[in-house]
């Protein structure tokens, strides 16, 4: 598979004085996958994206792209890119500035295609400095699509759009996903990862810390919440229970995020024979992001 990789990473790094932005990760992403690079500002996801793209030059490391170099897979219009605030003409009309970036390639899709998919077809003439921000990464996607290309790389595609336009944006994705084209995007966004991705890369200082599905990425942070209500419990006494990470005590009200919710179950009905109300819930990907994200992992 390596071979025919769409995207491979190897022992990647890129460092800025002090801070690993990047600090040797290995990716490899099939043709086809739809990956979400999910991570806290900082964990070095825009700088991981520059380097597929060649924009960042790594200080060690292998990027290929469908086994080229990131500046021949460009050359030949196999990476289409949607970056954090491209820049756009403000004197030309939409149509003209995805027909200049067209006019670049070999192989493009129509103007008017492109525009169509990304749902901005009424905007043909609409100059640059006349559009709104969500309006704005509408055209970056326009752009990013017209070379018709295979692998899309999006740095935090949504960010300033509203929520019916996330929706529509996502739409038409899918629709340029369904034909079989490979899409890595960095987001901060978990339901957006947890919705339109196959495969979550979860990074964290420069590392990847958590790779797999939405549901492997869940398991990996493996903790469950015991919620009930607990008459006589204190913070010590709640602090005290095996398994126990996080835990809040409101009143009779007691929430416990636990890495062994039996162990906690157990214990909680031992020492406290009134307690009631009891649920326990599986952490979502939220919980897992957060659990796997934190400083405090640090220290383990
Ligand atoms: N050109 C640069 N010079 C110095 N430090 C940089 C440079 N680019 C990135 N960094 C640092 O590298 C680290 C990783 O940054 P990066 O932008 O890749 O993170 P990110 O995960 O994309 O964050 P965000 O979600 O905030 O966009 C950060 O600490 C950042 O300050």
């Amino acid at each position: 598979m390596a071979a025919g990789a769409a995207v491979r990473l190897s022992g990647l790094r890129k460092h800025y004085g002090e801070v690993r932005a990047v600090d040797g990760i290995d990716l490899t992403i099939a043709p086809g996958e739809v990956v979400a690079l999910l991570g806290p500002n900082g964990a070095g996801k825009s700088t991981t994206v520059d380097m597929i793209l060649g924009l960042t030059k790594p200080d060690s490391g292998d990027v290929t792209v469908f086994g080229s170099t990131p500046p021949d897979a460009i050359k030949r219009g196999t990476i289409g890119a949607m970056l954090q605030g491209g820049a756009l003409l403000d004197d030309a009309t939409v149509g003209e500035m995805v027909g200049m970036v067209a006019s670049l390639h070999r192989r493009p899709m129509p103007v008017a295609e492109a525009l169509r998919r990304a749902g901005i077809e009424e905007l043909a003439n609409r100059r640059g400095n006349k559009l709104s921000g969500g309006q704005k990464q509408r055209v970056r996607f326009a752009v990013a699509l017209v070379s018709d290309p295979d692998l899309l790389l999006l740095d935090e595609p949504t960010a300033a759009m509203d929520v019916g336009s996330r929706r529509e944006f996502w739409r038409s994705m899918q629709a340029f996903t369904n034909t079989g084209r490979t899409v890595l995007f960095a987001t901060h966004y978990l339901e957006e990862a947890e919705e339109f991705a196959d495969r979550v890369v979860l990074m964290r200082r420069g590392n990847v810390v958590a790779d797999g599905s939405v549901a492997q990425v869940r398991a990996l942070a493996g903790g469950r919440t015991v919620r009930a209500v607990v008459p006589g419990a204190t913070d010590e006494m709640i602090a005290g229970l095996p398994g126990v990470t996080e835990f809040q005590v409101r009143g009779e009200q007691v929430a416990v995020s636990s890495f062994d919710s039996d162990k906690t179950l157990r214990a909680l009905l031992a020492g406290f024979p009134g307690v009631h109300d009891i649920e326990i819930a599986a952490v979502g990907l939220e919980g897992a992001f957060l659990s796997l994200t934190s400083d405090e992992e640090e220290t383990r």
